[in-house]
């Protein structure tokens, strides 16, 4: 997108990181002024023509430079016209980036829990769509401000040629000013309406297209296409709706302006024959009410500024979205990776889903997170990296807050991995060393031989210059570079959300092995559904219906059947709990 020549101005917002640069007014001024003096050379143009014509009839030898005069207009306005349409061109593109680049910008900063009602159809038409209409709002305000210059202009000039015909014509401008204010009016619901329903249908064509595999087994083809084109016939009749206000606009003001000019021309005629006007002042008088009538013509621009007003607002919703703050601290340099849940209590759409007090991992060691599905273990993996915030509570590291830490500080001691990573389009190398660390290129190998990737990796046409899009991974293997990518950028705090569950238990296990040895040492939080991960690990956090039920080692809780029920469709025998200690009933009491 070409958005040179244009240097991005940065608002209050983006100094405060929050907000992006913008083109600033340069762009539609210059839209504005040479579109004014288009107009101008368009209102000049009637007047010298009309001159030119006297002269002529006239035999006058001063009508050689009005005729020269006349053909330096026509050239001028086309000169301009092109330059009009030059900058245009420019300020929507400078517009459209920087709005795009805004709302996505909002979108990278923003409180990560907050974005999730955006779908990914929905983002996509915010930022393509939308950004395109709303960035070429400012040339359609900056062309139909100039549009109204010709118009007035031309009523002017048509005052001073003969305030008779003026006066005609000024009789019948309210109405077109009426029609035009009809036209602005309605189609602003329309045009909102549209936007909603075509971002839904993209909303759901995506989702289908991510569940295709589903969709084929289930064999609900015809029902998904369904699903997807309903709003179809909403859009159809926004659509009609809005090409019926536009036609009925035009149509409107297709017949007032002949109307118009045939009173001004009548009157015009009744002038010339009174004597009061020459036939060159009538050729002027009529192309004036022409061009004063004209104003009918600005319902397009009208649209383009209400259709980008409306897509300006979608755009916002992304920038303007809260961004995560960052505080001042840095993590104290001797820290072993101390992670604690002091009153921590997550509420979701009014119902609380995770509470966790007290509940300290000690530097250093690794605790398995484990409930039923939907016990909170995911928001809890969340909360502990900051990837979510509590509505009540803190999270400490080495004693620090999280809230309270630079963002590079956060991003650097804490890294994550997913059960389903998403790596990007580049090789596998810098799918690997991407992140808050710099990485080499021996420590992305290393990383990759403790995530259990080496060996394919090596297999790959390129090996580690494969790029992604042409590396044909499976499942497991795509989730082994996320855990490659985790490893590689290690910090004191390593969370591991369902990163493993694409593994046989034996590839698990190694994995494990290798990331005690080779990564750099620190805390892991592992989300675990295997007992056998829940096994290896120092200590289980146990969550229930968003509560913490217990926080001691597997082998304590496994005398407990509600624990062991947590695992009962997980094949218990790989838990193979190891001698207990000290038989426990089920209490609370089991929280360390
Ligand atoms: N943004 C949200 N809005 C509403 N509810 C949410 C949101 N995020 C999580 N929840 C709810 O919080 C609860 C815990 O979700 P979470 O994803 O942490 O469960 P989980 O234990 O990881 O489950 P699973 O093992 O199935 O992945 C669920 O009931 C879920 O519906």
């Amino acid at each position: 997108m070409p958005t040179t020549g244009f240097r991005a101005r940065r608002t209050g917002r983006a100094r405060d990181g929050a907000d992006g640069g913008t083109p600033g007014r340069a762009p539609e001024v210059l839209v504005l002024l040479c579109s004014v003096a288009a107009a101008a050379a368009t209102v000049a143009q009637p007047y010298v023509l009309g001159r030119t014509l006297d002269l002529l009839l006239r035999g006058d030898g001063a009508a050689g430079r009005w005729l020269a005069l006349s053909a330096t207009l026509l050239l001028g306005e086309l000169l301009l016209d092109s330059l009009t349409s030059l900058f245009t061109g420019r300020c929507t593109a400078a517009w459209t980036a920087s709005i795009r680049s805004r709302a996505f910008d909002g979108l990278l900063r923003a409180v990560p829990e907050r974005a999730r009602p955006f779908t990914p159809g929905d983002v996509g038409t915010r930022l393509t769509l939308n950004a395109a209409d709303a960035g070429g709002a400012p040339a359609a305000r900056a062309a139909l401000a100039a549009s109204v210059i010709t118009p007035a202009g031309a009523l002017a000039a048509l005052a001073v040629v003969d305030v008779w015909v003026a006066v005609c014509v000024l009789a019948g401008l309210p109405a077109l000013a009426l029609v035009l204010r009809a036209f602005a009016r309605d189609t602003g619901a329309s045009v909102a309406a549209y936007q909603d329903t075509q971002s839904e249908i993209a909303s759901r064509l995506l989702e289908a297209m991510e569940g295709t595999a589903t969709i084929t087994a289930a064999g609900t083809g015809a029902r998904e296409r369904a699903r997807v084109l309903e709003p179809l016939t909403r859009l159809a009749g926004l659509g009609r709706h809005m090409w019926v206000l536009h036609g009925r606009a035009l149509a409107r003001s297709g017949v007032l302006v002949p109307l118009l000019t045939l009173a001004a021309t009548a009157v015009g005629g009744l002038r010339l024959a009174s004597g009061a006007l020459s036939v060159g002042e009538l050729l002027a008088v009529f192309r004036y009410a022409q061009l004063t009538a004209g104003i009918g013509g600005a319902a397009s621009l009208l649209g383009a500024v209400v259709r980008g007003r409306e897509a300006r607002n979608r755009t916002r919703a992304l920038a303007g979205m809260p961004a995560q703050v960052h505080g001042t601290r840095r993590l104290p340099p001797d820290g072993r990776g101390d992670l604690e849940l002091c009153g921590v209590r997550v509420v979701r759409d009014g119902r609380q889903v995770l509470r966790a007090d007290g509940v300290r991992v000690p530097g250093g060691s690794t605790a398995a997170v484990v409930g039923r599905s939907g016990a909170g273990k995911s928001l809890l993996a969340a909360v502990a990296g900051r990837l979510a915030d509590p509505d009540e509570g803190h999270v400490l590291l080495d004693g620090v807050r999280l809230d309270r830490l630079t963002r590079e500080a956060l991003r650097t001691e804490v890294a994550y991995a997913f059960e389903r990573p998403v790596l990007g389009e580049g090789t596998v190398a810098e799918a690997v060393a991407t992140g808050a660390r710099r990485v080499s290129p021996e420590q992305v190998r290393e990383a990759c031989r403790a995530a259990g990737a080496d060996s394919f990796v090596r297999l790959l046409p390129d090996g580690y210059d494969t790029p992604l899009t042409a590396a044909p991974l499976s499942g497991g293997e795509y989730q082994r570079l996320g855990l490659a990518r985790a490893f590689a950028h290690a910090g004191r705090l390593l969370v591991l959300d369902d990163a493993t569950s694409s593994l046989d238990t034996a590839t698990e296990h190694e994995v494990d092995r290798a990331l005690r040895r080779s990564v750099r040492p620190g805390t892991r939080l592992v989300v675990a559904h295997r007992p056998s991960v829940a096994a290896r690990a120092d200590l289980v956090i146990w969550l229930e219906e968003g509560e913490v039920r217990a926080v001691a080692p597997h082998r304590e809780l496994w005398d407990l059947p509600g624990y062991r029920a947590v695992f009962a469709s997980e094949g218990t025998e790989a838990a193979a709990p190891r001698p207990t200690t000290a038989r426990r009933s089920e209490p609370e009491g089991t929280r360390s």
